[in-house]
Order: C-alpha cells, then structure tokens, then sequence
C-alpha cells in the first residue's frame, strides 16, 4: 500500500500556487467554477502514456486498476489521475507537433491540491511510506509559502500566423458539397494559427490570465515538460459520481453583442436559426444514442438553453442520467468521444474528413481532458479554445460544424472569433 497524508494549508493563492508549478516537470490545473472544483497536480507518482492510440483507453484504464489496488480505501477519493486523451484514436499522415502528448498522457500526481474554501486547500502527498510521505508535504508548504506570485506581463508577438486559412476556406467549400450529396451530415473542421514570440511562453502565466479574462468558462492546463496545453473551453464531456452522469450537447454559435441587450438579441436569434439548430440536434441524437447503448437511464432537456461566453455563445443541452451496466468511466469517454461537436456524422467519415482536410494532427485539441479520483468520480471536458504552447511558439486551435448550409466566409470568421480568447490571454495584459 502507498501511504497518503492530508495537510490543510489556509492563506493560498492561485498565483503563488502557478508560481511553484513552473518548478516541477509535471502540472496539471482544472476549474470549474460553477461547481465550484479547483484542482492542482504536481509532478508523477505515477505516468501513463498509451503505447497505441487504437488502444489508450483500455492502457489508461488498465493502469489505473492495478495503481487502485495499493491506495488506502480512505484516499480513494482524495488522489485523482490527471489527464487527456488525444482526439484522434488512429495516426495519421498530418504534421504532429504533440511530442509526448501525442498519444494523450495521464499521471497521478505525488501532490494533490484541492481547494475547499476561500483561500483553502486540502494537500494530499502519496509516497511509499508514511514518513517520505510526512517530509515532502512539509517540503511542499514550506516551498509554497515561499512564492511571489508569477509576472503576468504578456509576451510580445513577433508574428501571427493563421496557416493556410484559404485552403481551409476552400476545403470547407468542397465539403459542402459533400453534405449537399448526403454521404456527410455533418463534419467539424478545424484549423490552427500561430504566434511566434520572443520570449518562452508560460504555460502557468497563460493559465492564470485565461481564468481572469473567462471567469464563465473552464480552465484547463496540462504541462509536461516545456509542452504546455491550456485551454479555457466551454465545453463539459462527462461528470461523474459513481453511477450518476451529466453531459451537455454543445454546438451551435454567434458572436455576443457589445451590449447585454444586444447579446440577448443574437442569442434569440440563434436559438431559432434552423442551420443551427440542425447542428445542435445531431449532436444531442448522437450522444442519447450512445447512451442508450449503454441501457443507461437518460433525462434531458427538450429545447437548447444559450451558453454565453465572452466573445461567442453557443446552444446547449443538458443531458444526464445513470448507468444500470457496469461500465468504467474510461468505457464511457470512449463511447462518448468525439461527439458530433468535434467530429461529425457518421462518425468514421467525419473522421477521415478531418485527416484528410486539417494539415496538424489533433493531439489534445478536442480530446477529453480532466480527472478521475479511484472511486468513480471526475470530470472530463473538451479540450478547445485551446493552444499548445512550446518555448517561444504557441499553437492555437479553432474548429466549427460544418452542414449542408454552411457558408465557408462564415466559418472563417466564426474560428477567428474561437481564437480570441487564447489570443487575449497570451498577449493581452489584465
Ligand atoms: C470545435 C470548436 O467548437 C465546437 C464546440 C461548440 C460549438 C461549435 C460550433 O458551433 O461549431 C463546435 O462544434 C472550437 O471551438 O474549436
């Protein structure tokens, strides 16, 4: 058995806490601030990173059933892996620029930080025995306490690019007429831009300005090594506890206004655009469906609610339940991932659609990122309005559904609004 303690540290902040991270090889941070959940993890216990994308999930799940068996029943739901899976689950021919998060990556972190009230966290530090257990959570506050918080001057940009926007405008063109031929129903297309700097960017910096800029959205970073992924996406794939579940079908999208009245205005509007609602409706038939071929038991919502972002708003339908077969959090994602709102349908066309078309592999760019605890319960998100930060590169992800009446200048112009929130957090200042 590992030997796990819990220290209450009081007086934390996520500034100091962003500041220690850059210290270590491995950090992960999720929040999700309607919950609330605020959760940190530093540095691999333990790290799994599949062999095989065909074969991840069962690799992840495999190795997190055999770390279950030697950690305290009373830590089961305090220690949490850490993680994503990749978006793709076969290579392919594109440009992979993920290194060793290309196959997606997880980790159970030796430190735990869990926030539990205003300014308040729970540490929980797991080693082989209790007393390097006790030394390294007392290393640990000690080295804490001991941060300035993180500069958050934004790095200069040295040069934008938005790569190959036009043959991305007109790949969308080709596969409009694809969908006016019914072999596609719908596919998501995404494109990438980048931003050369002069400065390394921070991973933790990035983080910190996304949480400040989106307080509406999620915030997601996971950093192994000098690669950083950070995202602020919207988009909730599975919360679980135990045999409960809730998901959201997202998809849909406009601009917000520059007035709430305004904003209120377009998100009517939205709500009853027929191209809108048909790419809302595949995605939301799409994931009952898979849930009902896990004869769980589902309730969602008629009609879509609005999910107002800051620079984009989106149609969205709860759907939740509970399972009645004995299938693993792991077996859910795969059944649920992609979604019609990041691939399309039928899945394996859409799939090959986006190999064919996008010029760099996926890699997190709308895989399940999240975290599980060992007793059933975590959550997972969608990894857009996403960028891979590498030294003094940035890598930004944007995609849209495209339908039978999607117009491609449209498309562009929707991605470009997509960008802006990666965009604002690493060049912008607060
Ligand atoms: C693929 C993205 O958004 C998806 C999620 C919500 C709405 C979407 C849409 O309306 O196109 C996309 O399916 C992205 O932001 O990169």
């Amino acid at each position: 058995m590992y030997a796990v303690t819990q220290t209450k540290l009081t007086a934390t902040q996520p500034a100091a806490i962003l500041a220690l991270a850059a210290q270590f090889t491995d950090f992960f941070a999720f929040e999700n601030p309607q919950q609330p959940t605020q959760l940190f993890g530093f540095e691999a216990f333990s790290e799994q990173a599949p062999t095989n994308l065909a074969t991840a999930v069962s690799e992840i799940d495999t190795w997190a059933q055999s770390l279950r068996l030697n950690i305290p029943q009373a830590a089961q739901e305090h220690l949490k892996l850490m993680g994503s899976f990749a978006f793709e689950d076969q290579p392919t021919a594109q440009t992979n620029i993920w290194g060793d998060f290309a196959n997606g990556r997880f980790f159970l972190p030796k430190y735990t930080l869990e926030k539990t009230a205003a300014d308040t966290y729970d540490l929980f530090v797991v080693a082989n025995s209790l007393a390097q257990a006790q030394k390294q959570a007392a290393q640990f506050k000690q080295a804490l306490a001991q941060q300035v918080p993180l500069d958050l001057t934004p790095n200069d940009s040295v040069q934008q690019t938005e790569l190959a926007v036009n043959d991305w405008a007109q790949a969308v063109g080709q596969t409009v007429e694809k969908l006016q031929q019914a072999q596609l129903q719908k596919v998501v297309l995404a494109r990438p831009l980048t931003v050369e700097s002069n400065q390394t960017f921070s991973a933790e910096k990035a983080w910190l300005n996304l949480r400040h800029k989106n307080p509406e959205t999620y915030h997601v970073l996971y950093r192994h090594r000098q690669l950083g992924f950070v995202s602020a996406t919207p988009e909730h794939l599975i919360r679980f506890d135990h045999q409960k579940f809730h998901t959201v079908a997202i998809a849909g999208t406009c601009p917000t206004g520059k007035t709430a009245a305004e904003t209120e205005q377009l998100g009517t509007a939205l709500l009853n655009d027929a191209k809108n609602r048909q790419e809302q409706q595949f995605v939301t038939q799409t994931i009952i469906q898979n849930l009902q071929a896990l004869h769980a038991e589902i309730h969602y919502s008629e009609t879509p609610d609005l999910l107002v972002n800051k620079n984009v708003q989106h149609l969205a339908t709860p759907i939740w339940g509970h399972l009645t077969s004995k299938t693993t959090p792991f077996q859910l994602i795969a059944t649920l991932h992609p979604t019609p709102a990041l691939g399309g349908l039928p899945r394996n066309l859409a799939r090959q659609t986006i190999a064919n078309t996008e010029i760099l592999r996926r890699g997190l760019f709308g895989g399940p990122i999240g975290y599980l605890n060992f007793a059933q319960q975590g959550e997972f998100v969608v990894g857009i309005r996403s960028a891979l930060l590498n030294q003094k590169t940035a890598t930004l992800f944007a995609g849209a559904g495209i339908v039978k009446d999607s117009d491609p200048k449209q498309e562009v112009v929707e991605t470009r609004l997509k960008f802006q929130p990666m965009l604002q957090s690493l060049l912008e200042g607060n």
